[in-house]
């Protein structure tokens, strides 16, 4: 279970460029749950995944993790309990390095061990079978420099290297935004089955409202650094992106005229 409970964060506090990111946001999320989170621009969407990741200090309020209280934890001490991929397809790997080096660097997230670039046989095995899941023939790619690879490819081998060690939440950040629509539904799909197939508790954002509604089992909306949507089950099974854009408006007495705001 993850738990954000009264959480504020405000940036350049008691300066004439104050901002409040965060406004009291409380969110509790079961272990296993797939949470899609949609917002307008600056509605505070990155900052709460940088509240998990341990990037954003908060001002106010706590962060829990099964139970733990992880709020004054700094990032590196978080590293083995939250997975992160970016929307900058370069963000999350190594371009110099090989495949198989960027996915044993990947094995150490979190862990005491060093970096060890070396891999032995069996090792490499498992690799290769992690990368023929993805079904993009990477497998036979393993000493390729990382550069070399097309957007798509290298998000998805990200995605892979996110989820390699355990961990307790996966955060993805806008990370098909990058990509072109038909190589973005295939980084969604791969998402979903990793997601599914390990049984992972996740915090997706995304512009697009469709996304939001199609992928995962719960949708938050995001206003001015709280929640103000957020819906499941049967609910969410029979919205379209104008009910939510229509539940927004009868939530916040406000009209979003069309996507835009949301679409970024
Ligand atoms: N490091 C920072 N220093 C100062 N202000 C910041 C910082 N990071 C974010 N903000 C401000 O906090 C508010 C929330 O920003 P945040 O990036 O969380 O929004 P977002 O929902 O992710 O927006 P977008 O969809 O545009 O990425 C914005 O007003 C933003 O300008």
């Amino acid at each position: 279970m993850i738990e954000v409970a009264n959480v504020a964060v405000t940036f350049n506090r008691g300066t004439p460029m104050e901002t409040p990111a965060l406004r009291g946001l409380d969110l509790a999320i079961p272990e296993g749950q797939f949470v899609t989170v949609i917002g307008s621009n600056g509605a505070g969407k990155s900052t709460l995944l940088n509240v998990l990741t341990g990037d954003a200090a908060v001002t106010q309020g706590r962060v829990l993790i099964d139970g733990q209280d992880v709020t004054g934890w700094p990032a590196p001490r978080r590293a083995a309990l939250v997975a992160r991929v970016f929307q900058d397809p370069l963000a999350g790997s190594c371009a110099d390095l090989s495949i198989e080096e960027n996915l044993a660097l990947a094995a150490t997230r979190g862990t005491r061990r060093g970096f060890a670039l070396a891999v032995d046989r069996g090792r490499r095995a498992a690799f290769r079978d992690h990368l023929r899941r993805l079904g993009l023939g990477l497998e036979n790619r393993l000493g390729d420099r990382m550069g070399l690879l097309s957007g798509g490819q290298r998000q998805a081998v990200s995605l892979l290297m996110a989820t390699l060690q355990p961990m307790k939440i996966l955060l993805l950040d806008e990370h098909t935004a990058a990509l072109d629509p038909k190589t973005a539904e295939f980084v969604l799909d791969l998402t979903r089955r990793i997601v599914e197939d390990q049984g992972l508790t996740a915090l997706m954002v995304t512009h697009s409202m469709r996304q939001a509604l199609d992928y995962g089992a719960r949708t938050l909306m995001l206003h001015e650094g709280r929640v103000v949507l957020d819906v499941a089950g049967d609910t969410r099974n029979g919205l379209d992106v104008p009910d939510l854009l229509a539940l927004f408006a009868r939530q916040r007495g406000e009209t979003l005229a069309d996507d835009s705001l949301l679409l970024g």
